[in-house]
Protein backbone atom coordinates (compact mmCIF):
# COMPACT_ATOMS: atom_id res chain seq x y z
CA UNK A 1 0.00 0.00 0.00
CA UNK A 2 1.28 3.42 -0.84
CA UNK A 3 1.52 5.67 2.12
CA UNK A 4 1.96 9.25 0.70
CA UNK A 5 2.65 11.11 -2.23
CA UNK A 6 6.34 11.42 -1.86
CA UNK A 7 6.58 8.03 -1.79
CA UNK A 8 4.56 7.47 -5.00
CA UNK A 9 6.64 10.22 -6.50
CA UNK A 10 9.90 8.86 -5.79
CA UNK A 11 8.91 5.65 -7.51
CA UNK A 12 7.46 6.79 -10.36
CA UNK A 13 8.24 9.22 -13.14
CA UNK A 14 4.81 9.97 -13.90
CA UNK A 15 5.28 10.24 -17.44
CA UNK A 16 6.83 7.21 -18.19
CA UNK A 17 4.69 5.52 -15.56
CA UNK A 18 1.44 6.71 -17.78
CA UNK A 19 3.05 5.57 -21.02
CA UNK A 20 3.47 2.65 -19.65
CA UNK A 21 0.56 1.73 -18.27
CA UNK A 22 -1.16 3.12 -21.67
CA UNK A 23 1.20 0.91 -23.56
CA UNK A 24 1.25 -2.23 -21.86
CA UNK A 25 -2.59 -2.02 -20.94
CA UNK A 26 -3.16 -1.26 -24.97
CA UNK A 27 -5.27 1.65 -23.82
CA UNK A 28 -6.52 3.64 -27.16
CA UNK A 29 -6.64 7.08 -26.23
CA UNK A 30 -10.09 8.37 -26.82
CA UNK A 31 -10.48 11.73 -28.03
CA UNK A 32 -13.82 11.77 -28.71
CA UNK A 33 -14.01 11.34 -24.85
CA UNK A 34 -12.04 14.19 -23.93
CA UNK A 35 -8.90 11.63 -23.01
CA UNK A 36 -6.23 14.40 -22.00
CA UNK A 37 -3.99 13.16 -18.82
CA UNK A 38 -2.88 15.62 -16.08
CA UNK A 39 0.66 14.66 -15.34
CA UNK A 40 2.06 17.21 -13.44
CA UNK A 41 2.84 16.51 -10.02
CA UNK A 42 2.49 20.06 -8.54
CA UNK A 43 -0.82 20.53 -10.60
CA UNK A 44 -2.03 17.12 -9.30
CA UNK A 45 -1.03 17.99 -5.48
CA UNK A 46 -2.70 21.22 -5.61
CA UNK A 47 -6.04 20.17 -6.89
CA UNK A 48 -5.81 17.39 -3.97
CA UNK A 49 -4.99 19.64 -1.33
CA UNK A 50 -7.00 22.08 -2.68
CA UNK A 51 -10.14 19.88 -2.04
CA UNK A 52 -9.22 19.03 1.46
CA UNK A 53 -8.99 22.08 2.51
CA UNK A 54 -11.89 22.93 0.98
CA UNK A 55 -14.22 19.67 1.97
CA UNK A 56 -14.08 19.74 5.30
CA UNK A 57 -17.59 18.79 6.07
CA UNK A 58 -17.86 15.64 3.63
CA UNK A 59 -17.10 12.07 4.21
CA UNK A 60 -16.62 11.26 0.56
CA UNK A 61 -15.45 13.15 -2.64
CA UNK A 62 -16.81 12.38 -6.12
CA UNK A 63 -14.30 12.62 -9.09
CA UNK A 64 -15.52 13.01 -12.80
CA UNK A 65 -13.61 11.05 -14.87
CA UNK A 66 -10.73 8.80 -13.77
CA UNK A 67 -9.13 7.99 -16.30
CA UNK A 68 -6.04 6.00 -14.88
CA UNK A 69 -5.95 7.12 -11.94
CA UNK A 70 -4.06 9.55 -12.17
CA UNK A 71 -6.15 12.74 -9.77
CA UNK A 72 -7.48 9.65 -7.89
CA UNK A 73 -4.56 8.50 -6.29
CA UNK A 74 -3.62 11.75 -5.24
CA UNK A 75 -7.18 12.80 -3.49
CA UNK A 76 -6.86 9.64 -2.32
CA UNK A 77 -3.22 10.02 -0.41
CA UNK A 78 -4.39 13.78 0.23
CA UNK A 79 -7.56 12.69 1.81
CA UNK A 80 -6.68 9.51 3.45
CA UNK A 81 -9.89 10.18 6.08
CA UNK A 82 -12.04 10.10 3.45
CA UNK A 83 -13.51 7.93 0.33
CA UNK A 84 -12.86 9.00 -3.38
CA UNK A 85 -15.93 8.20 -5.46
CA UNK A 86 -14.09 8.12 -8.62
CA UNK A 87 -16.18 7.91 -11.87
CA UNK A 88 -14.89 6.77 -15.34
CA UNK A 89 -17.21 5.85 -18.39
CA UNK A 90 -14.56 4.07 -20.05
CA UNK A 91 -14.75 0.20 -19.51
CA UNK A 92 -11.21 -0.19 -21.03
CA UNK A 93 -9.94 1.04 -17.49
CA UNK A 94 -12.01 -1.08 -15.13
CA UNK A 95 -8.91 -3.85 -15.10
CA UNK A 96 -6.70 -1.21 -14.15
CA UNK A 97 -8.66 0.50 -11.84
CA UNK A 98 -9.23 -2.39 -10.09
CA UNK A 99 -5.71 -3.11 -9.93
CA UNK A 100 -4.97 0.56 -8.54
CA UNK A 101 -7.71 0.15 -5.31
CA UNK A 102 -5.24 -2.16 -3.88
CA UNK A 103 -3.01 0.28 -3.03
CA UNK A 104 -5.31 2.98 -2.52
CA UNK A 105 -7.97 1.25 -0.86
CA UNK A 106 -9.82 4.28 -0.02
CA UNK A 107 -10.84 4.87 -3.35
CA UNK A 108 -14.05 3.82 -4.63
CA UNK A 109 -13.99 3.43 -8.99
CA UNK A 110 -17.67 3.52 -10.50
CA UNK A 111 -17.49 2.59 -14.21
CA UNK A 112 -20.71 4.90 -16.08
CA UNK A 113 -21.75 7.81 -17.00
CA UNK A 114 -20.80 10.99 -14.24
CA UNK A 115 -23.75 12.65 -15.69
CA UNK A 116 -26.34 9.66 -14.81
CA UNK A 117 -24.19 8.55 -12.08
CA UNK A 118 -23.30 11.95 -10.36
CA UNK A 119 -26.65 12.87 -8.38
CA UNK A 120 -27.50 9.43 -7.17
CA UNK A 121 -24.33 9.43 -4.83
CA UNK A 122 -26.15 10.57 -1.29
CA UNK A 123 -23.88 12.19 1.66
CA UNK A 124 -20.76 13.19 -0.65
CA UNK A 125 -21.09 16.98 -1.21
CA UNK A 126 -17.92 17.60 -2.73
CA UNK A 127 -17.39 17.15 -6.26
CA UNK A 128 -13.77 17.45 -8.21
CA UNK A 129 -13.02 16.35 -11.75
CA UNK A 130 -10.59 17.20 -14.88
CA UNK A 131 -14.09 17.39 -16.83
CA UNK A 132 -13.84 15.99 -19.66
CA UNK A 133 -14.30 18.89 -22.16
CA UNK A 134 -17.18 17.72 -24.69
CA UNK A 135 -19.83 17.62 -21.60
CA UNK A 136 -18.19 20.40 -19.25
CA UNK A 137 -21.33 22.30 -19.26
CA UNK A 138 -23.84 19.49 -18.85
CA UNK A 139 -21.99 18.18 -16.11
CA UNK A 140 -21.33 21.45 -14.48
CA UNK A 141 -25.32 22.10 -14.90
CA UNK A 142 -25.85 18.29 -12.98
CA UNK A 143 -23.61 19.45 -10.27
CA UNK A 144 -25.15 22.46 -9.56
CA UNK A 145 -28.60 20.64 -9.38
CA UNK A 146 -27.50 18.04 -7.38
CA UNK A 147 -26.24 17.93 -3.58
CA UNK A 148 -22.81 19.33 -3.98
CA UNK A 149 -21.57 22.41 -1.38
CA UNK A 150 -18.29 22.63 -3.38
CA UNK A 151 -16.85 21.82 -6.55
CA UNK A 152 -13.30 22.21 -7.53
CA UNK A 153 -13.49 21.73 -11.38
CA UNK A 154 -10.65 21.99 -14.30
CA UNK A 155 -12.04 22.91 -16.90
CA UNK A 156 -11.01 25.05 -20.83
CA UNK A 157 -9.54 28.40 -19.94
CA UNK A 158 -12.90 30.04 -21.78
CA UNK A 159 -15.22 28.55 -20.45
CA UNK A 160 -13.94 29.31 -16.75
CA UNK A 161 -13.45 32.35 -18.16
CA UNK A 162 -17.53 32.37 -18.71
CA UNK A 163 -18.23 31.02 -14.98
CA UNK A 164 -16.52 34.12 -14.03
CA UNK A 165 -17.63 36.64 -16.27
CA UNK A 166 -19.10 39.84 -15.01
CA UNK A 167 -22.58 41.54 -16.61
CA UNK A 168 -21.79 43.28 -20.20
CA UNK A 169 -18.77 41.51 -20.78
CA UNK A 170 -18.62 38.92 -24.14
CA UNK A 171 -18.40 35.90 -22.08
CA UNK A 172 -21.60 36.25 -19.78
CA UNK A 173 -23.95 34.35 -20.25
CA UNK A 174 -26.90 31.75 -19.18
CA UNK A 175 -24.11 29.16 -17.80
CA UNK A 176 -22.44 32.05 -15.96
CA UNK A 177 -25.81 33.52 -14.50
CA UNK A 178 -27.35 29.88 -13.62
CA UNK A 179 -23.83 28.86 -11.90
CA UNK A 180 -23.68 32.09 -10.56
CA UNK A 181 -27.55 32.28 -9.19
CA UNK A 182 -26.39 28.71 -7.34
CA UNK A 183 -22.74 29.04 -6.34
CA UNK A 184 -19.81 31.80 -5.37
CA UNK A 185 -17.10 31.12 -8.13
CA UNK A 186 -13.90 32.19 -8.23
CA UNK A 187 -11.19 31.22 -10.76
CA UNK A 188 -8.26 29.57 -9.10
CA UNK A 189 -5.22 28.78 -11.63
CA UNK A 190 -4.64 28.49 -15.71
CA UNK A 191 -2.82 25.23 -16.11
CA UNK A 192 -0.69 25.04 -19.51
CA UNK A 193 -1.44 22.70 -22.60
CA UNK A 194 2.15 21.22 -21.52
CA UNK A 195 1.39 19.76 -18.29
CA UNK A 196 -1.25 17.36 -19.79
CA UNK A 197 -0.39 13.96 -22.03
CA UNK A 198 -1.68 13.94 -24.94
CA UNK A 199 -1.44 17.75 -25.41
CA UNK A 200 -5.08 19.37 -25.71
CA UNK A 201 -5.16 22.50 -27.95
CA UNK A 202 -5.94 24.74 -25.58
CA UNK A 203 -4.88 25.86 -21.90
CA UNK A 204 -7.07 24.61 -18.94
CA UNK A 205 -7.61 26.45 -15.79
CA UNK A 206 -9.25 25.30 -12.06
CA UNK A 207 -12.07 26.98 -11.10
CA UNK A 208 -13.49 26.66 -7.43
CA UNK A 209 -17.61 26.52 -6.99
CA UNK A 210 -19.29 27.13 -3.43
CA UNK A 211 -23.05 26.74 -2.97
CA UNK A 212 -24.49 29.48 -2.57
CA UNK A 213 -28.19 28.61 -2.48
CA UNK A 214 -29.66 24.69 -3.46
CA UNK A 215 -31.59 24.14 -6.98
CA UNK A 216 -35.40 24.65 -6.01
CA UNK A 217 -38.56 25.46 -8.13
CA UNK A 218 -37.41 28.87 -8.30
CA UNK A 219 -34.29 28.18 -9.42
CA UNK A 220 -35.74 26.07 -12.15
CA UNK A 221 -37.98 28.75 -13.16
CA UNK A 222 -35.12 31.11 -13.37
CA UNK A 223 -33.46 28.44 -15.34
CA UNK A 224 -35.92 28.52 -18.14
CA UNK A 225 -36.31 32.05 -18.18
CA UNK A 226 -32.87 33.08 -18.22
CA UNK A 227 -32.40 30.39 -21.47
CA UNK A 228 -34.97 32.33 -23.34
CA UNK A 229 -33.70 35.75 -22.71
CA UNK A 230 -30.23 34.66 -23.08
CA UNK A 231 -31.49 33.85 -26.83
CA UNK A 232 -32.29 37.53 -27.35
CA UNK A 233 -29.08 39.01 -25.26
CA UNK A 234 -28.78 42.03 -27.36
CA UNK A 235 -32.11 43.12 -26.79
CA UNK A 236 -33.89 45.61 -24.20
CA UNK A 237 -35.59 43.37 -21.10
CA UNK A 238 -39.03 44.86 -22.31
CA UNK A 239 -38.81 43.32 -25.40
CA UNK A 240 -37.16 40.18 -24.98
CA UNK A 241 -39.90 39.37 -21.96
CA UNK A 242 -42.17 40.21 -24.80
CA UNK A 243 -40.86 37.58 -27.18
CA UNK A 244 -40.20 34.82 -23.96
CA UNK A 245 -43.84 35.55 -22.68
CA UNK A 246 -45.47 35.60 -25.22
CA UNK A 247 -47.47 38.90 -24.71
CA UNK A 248 -47.77 42.07 -23.10
CA UNK A 249 -45.80 42.74 -20.73
CA UNK A 250 -46.59 46.37 -19.35
CA UNK A 251 -48.18 44.62 -16.12
CA UNK A 252 -44.54 44.22 -14.93
CA UNK A 253 -43.02 47.64 -15.54
CA UNK A 254 -43.48 48.46 -12.02
CA UNK A 255 -42.11 46.20 -10.41
CA UNK A 256 -39.17 46.41 -13.16
CA UNK A 257 -38.29 49.68 -13.50
CA UNK A 258 -35.00 49.99 -13.06
CA UNK A 259 -34.18 47.34 -15.67
CA UNK A 260 -36.69 47.91 -18.18
CA UNK A 261 -34.39 49.80 -20.44
CA UNK A 262 -31.30 47.38 -20.03
CA UNK A 263 -30.08 44.83 -21.97
CA UNK A 264 -30.12 41.55 -21.36
CA UNK A 265 -26.60 41.01 -21.62
CA UNK A 266 -25.97 44.12 -19.05
CA UNK A 267 -28.30 42.68 -16.03
CA UNK A 268 -26.58 41.34 -13.32
CA UNK A 269 -27.74 37.72 -11.57
CA UNK A 270 -29.27 40.00 -8.74
CA UNK A 271 -31.08 41.55 -11.25
CA UNK A 272 -32.16 38.78 -13.23
CA UNK A 273 -33.50 37.25 -10.10
CA UNK A 274 -35.54 40.46 -9.09
CA UNK A 275 -37.22 39.69 -13.17
CA UNK A 276 -38.07 36.21 -12.24
CA UNK A 277 -39.03 36.53 -8.60
CA UNK A 278 -41.95 39.40 -10.17
CA UNK A 279 -43.08 37.01 -12.51
CA UNK A 280 -43.48 34.41 -9.99
CA UNK A 281 -45.21 37.32 -7.87
CA UNK A 282 -47.19 38.28 -10.49
CA UNK A 283 -48.52 35.33 -11.93
CA UNK A 284 -49.15 34.14 -8.04
C1 LIG B 1 -9.78 15.12 -19.15
S1 LIG B 1 -9.81 13.39 -18.77
C2 LIG B 1 -9.26 13.41 -17.08
C3 LIG B 1 -8.48 12.19 -16.71
C4 LIG B 1 -7.79 12.22 -15.35
N1 LIG B 1 -8.74 12.15 -14.26
C5 LIG B 1 -6.95 13.46 -15.17
O1 LIG B 1 -7.29 14.30 -14.32
O2 LIG B 1 -5.94 13.59 -15.84
C6 LIG B 1 -11.55 13.10 -18.63
C7 LIG B 1 -11.95 11.69 -18.30
O3 LIG B 1 -13.39 11.64 -18.22
C8 LIG B 1 -13.85 10.43 -18.82
N2 LIG B 1 -15.25 10.65 -19.23
C9 LIG B 1 -15.72 11.18 -20.40
N3 LIG B 1 -17.06 11.25 -20.36
C10 LIG B 1 -17.46 10.77 -19.15
C11 LIG B 1 -18.73 10.58 -18.52
N4 LIG B 1 -19.89 10.92 -19.11
N5 LIG B 1 -18.75 10.06 -17.27
C12 LIG B 1 -17.59 9.71 -16.64
N6 LIG B 1 -16.37 9.86 -17.19
C13 LIG B 1 -16.30 10.38 -18.42
C14 LIG B 1 -12.89 10.20 -19.96
O4 LIG B 1 -12.90 8.85 -20.40
C15 LIG B 1 -11.56 10.64 -19.32
O5 LIG B 1 -10.94 9.56 -18.69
Amino acid sequence: MVKNIKDFASRHDFIEWLKKVLSEKGVKIKKRLSQTFLIDLNELKYIATTIKNEAVNTPCIIEIGAGIGNLSIFLALENSDKVVVSIEIDKQFTDFLKELQDDFPNIDFIIGDAKLILNSIRDCNAVVGNLPYHITSQLLVTIAKGNADIALVTVQKEVAERIISKPGSRNYGKLTVFLQHLFHVKYLKTISLNKFYPKPEVHSAVVILKRKRVYDDFSKLFENVVKCLFSFRRKVISKALTKCLDGNVVEYFNGLKEVWGKRVYQLSVEELEKIVYTLAKQKS
